[in-house]
């Protein structure tokens, strides 16, 4: 009787089960002949090697037939046991983008006005626009300008420097990323660039990790206020799926990225001699 291990091995599509022993058993090593007789007859018989041996170029078919035993039916070589390891991790991949695209699509319930969560759409554009680049570098600017000490200027100038390195940064991976945004998102945002058909990563949420780090560090020192900040950076992330704009794993790296990018501010940082040339030449 085969053992239920075996006997779960391998999907009716012919993908292989993770953490199945018995794929690492039948793909990895040649299989000698103390091996139990059902295995020896799986070998042959499951999917996941009939489509290996199916998937093999000409060459490899041609010197099947040296030692490694793949011509006399022990079983294919010991190198489709090394190929193995990306498939594990290519089928990782492809779970959590499917757990990714099932969630993102159940937790849009502000995409359309007659959605489940449809009357909720205008506070959470309201949240979009409270994370939008243009109300960020406009109050970055303005707030410099009438600034009237040097170290508040400094910081303005950073903050906005840091806005436009998002700007840039954000683009930059779009464009090589390339990921559609959700079917379901409605593309009614104002005041966009060309790269923000594409979904990853989530502009708002980079912007917004990133300038809640900068107020948390610069600016904003009550407690209550801190809370808010946090606040308001944990609803332009959660707005960005509800409405349908992004993938959750968008917004998750997101936030990462824009984590990152305050650290690079840091080290960029522009000091007041800097701040002084610049005026001087703007002067
Ligand atoms: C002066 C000027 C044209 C500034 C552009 C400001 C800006 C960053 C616009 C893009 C904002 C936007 C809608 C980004 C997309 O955000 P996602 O969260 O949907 O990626």
């Amino acid at each position: 009787m085969p053992s239920p291990k075996a006997k779960n091995a391998g999907r009716r599509d012919g993908s292989p089960v993770l953490g199945s022993n018995f794929d690492f058993v039948s793909l990895t090593k040649p299989l000698n002949r103390s091996s139990p007789p059902h295995l020896l007859q799986r070998q042959g018989s499951d999917p996941t090697t009939a489509r290996l041996r199916a998937s093999e170029s000409p060459s490899r078919r041609r010197g099947s037939g040296s030692s490694t035993g793949s011509a006399s039916g022990q079983g294919p070589p010991e190198e489709d046991g090394i190929r193995l390891n990306p498939s594990l991790i290519g089928i990782s991949l492809s779970s959590l983008l499917a757990i990714d695209l099932w969630l993102s699509k159940r937790l849009s319930v502000c995409a359309f006005e007659d959605a489940s969560w449809g009357s909720a759409r205008p506070l959470m554009k309201l949240i979009e626009v409270s994370g939008h680049g243009i109300p960020w570098l406009a109050g970055a600017a303005y707030s410099m300008y009438k600034s009237d000490s040097a170290a508040g200027q400094e910081v303005m100038l950073n903050l906005l420097m840091g806005l436009l390195l998002d700007i840039i940064l954000v683009g930059a991976v779009k464009a090589v990323v390339r990921r559609r945004r959700p079917a379901h998102n409605q593309m009614d945002m104002f005041a966009t660039f060309s790269v923000d058909r594409y979904s990853f990563p989530s502009g708002h949420a980079t912007r917004a990790a990133m300038c809640g780090r900068f107020l948390l560090a610069h600016l904003v020192l009550a407690a209550p206020l801190r809370v808010l900040v946090l606040l308001w950076v944990g609803l332009v992330g959660l707005s960005r799926v509800l409405l349908g704009r992004h993938h959750v794993t968008d917004v998750l790296f997101g936030f990462w990225m824009g984590y990152c990018q305050y650290k690079l501010v840091e080290i960029l940082w522009l000091s007041p001699q800097t701040l002084q040339g610049l005026l001087g030449l703007l002067a």
